[in-house]
């Protein structure tokens, strides 16, 4: 049975909540519907990071010391209203929905300790929108010794199997992290992180200008990227890791930065996740064909400039070339997530987050 499914993502870029329409029975995507973007306010995103510092103390998923609880609530009315703004706006109704997927929001994620922590409160969002909601997707996967992460290869196996193009296809999802998903026309799914996205490029933006990142690439298309510092920084050792791993968004947060220019900082930081994502290419079983990017980073043009420079002779585009949505993408794959909780279909394989057997996962508050 088609359910209609509403996915909600907040991702590790702290910029806001992602809402999208998707029709499916976890299998198939029969339609895709309208997306919407509730940014977070400045003070939001404060709070957010301060969550971030103070999770980074957390030995139990369900613990929320300190400021903890704070951001939760504010991450639950920030997805209420976001969900209320999107149903208004659409003229949907709560009874026409199924599901709702909630991500929520990663404080901390650290899979070889059993630990990957979001937080929201799933209850208090069903009983606020009326509807059902699914949420906790990592943590089965990771109570059962996976990464939790990525979770949208599944949902980029199904988006590419209807497009009907040779493979194999890579799916490059350039958010606060980057992750990838290898299709190669079969069955077998591999993906996992690859290194940073944006988030330590936006944080050098902030601390450095102000910004909150750097709009179309434009002040790192201006730069010179420090060669040095680079062939040092792809020395860490998670780039020569096989897949599948996963990372927390600050992972990276305590390497050395140079004493850099503004668009310099930019150029070499920019220049940093599109050359770890390369680094990936050798450890897949075949070169891809095609490699689609989608997530924030697909707008940073210079990013999208380095990259093909990189992957070629791939064919490199950006999700929306496709008529795929680069930004809704995330929600789309929760909202896809959600229908296969509900349906007890697996949600993360041995090559997708490296647990022993294909995992189902997602637990239901009701309103
Ligand atoms: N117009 C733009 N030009 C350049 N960069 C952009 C633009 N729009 C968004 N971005 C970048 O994309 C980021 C947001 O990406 P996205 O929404 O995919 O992140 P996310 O949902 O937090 O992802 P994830 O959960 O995958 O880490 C922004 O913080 C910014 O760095
Ligand atoms: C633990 C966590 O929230 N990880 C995020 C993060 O952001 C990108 C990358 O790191 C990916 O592993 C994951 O998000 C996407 C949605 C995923 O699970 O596929």
């Amino acid at each position: 049975m088609m359910l209609t499914a509403i996915g909600l993502m907040s991702g590790t870029s702290l910029d806001g909540v992602d809402v999208a329409l998707i029709k499916t029975d976890g299998r198939r995507v029969a339609a895709l519907g309208p997306s919407g973007y509730r940014p977070y306010t400045e003070s939001e995103r404060d709070l957010l990071r301060q969550a971030l510092a103070e999770a980074a103390g957390l030995d139990r998923r369900d613990a929320r010391p300190g400021i903890l609880a704070e951001a939760e609530r504010a991450v639950t009315i920030a997805h209420a209203e976001a969900v209320a703004a999107f149903t208004a706006q659409n003229r949907i109704s709560a009874d026409a929905v199924d599901i709702v997927g909630f991500h929520g929001q990663t404080v901390l994620h650290r899979p070889a300790a059993k630990l990957t922590v979001q937080i929201g409160d799933a209850q208090a969002l069903a009983k606020a929108i009326h509807i059902p909601v699914v949420y906790d997707f990592r943590a089965a996967d990771v109570a059962a010794g996976g990464q939790g992460a990525p979770f949208v290869p599944v949902y980029h196996r199904a988006l590419a199997q209807s497009l009907g193009r040779d493979g194999p296809i890579v799916v490059v999802n350039i958010g606060g992290v980057s992750n990838i998903t290898f299709i190669d026309g079969n069955e077998t799914l591999i993906a996992c992180d690859t290194g940073p996205g944006n988030a330590l490029l936006d944080d050098f933006m902030f601390r450095t200008i102000g910004k909150p990142f750097d709009c179309e690439g434009r002040l790192a298309a201006q730069g010179v990227p420090d060669e040095g510092w680079l062939a040092d920084a792809l020395q860490h050792p998670f780039f020569a890791k096989p897949p599948p791993k996963s990372l927390d968004r600050n992972d990276f947060a305590a390497l050395a930065l140079g004493d850099w220019s503004p668009a310099d900082g930019a150029a070499t930081l920019t220049a940093f996740t599109a050359r770890s994502i390369a680094k990936i290419v050798p450890l897949l079983p075949n070169p891809a064909h095609s490699v689609v990017v989608t997530g924030g980073g697909a707008r940073n043009l210079t990013m999208m400039r380095m990259l093909r420079e990189q992957l070629a002779p791939a064919q490199v585009e950006s999700a929306d070339a496709l008529g795929w949505s680069a930004d809704a993408m995330e929600a789309q794959a929760f909202g896809f997530l959600a229908a296969r909780g509900l349906k007890g279909l697996p949600l993360s394989y041995p090559a997708t987050t490296g647990v022993a057997f294909p995992m189902t996962g997602g637990l239901i508050a009701r309103p």
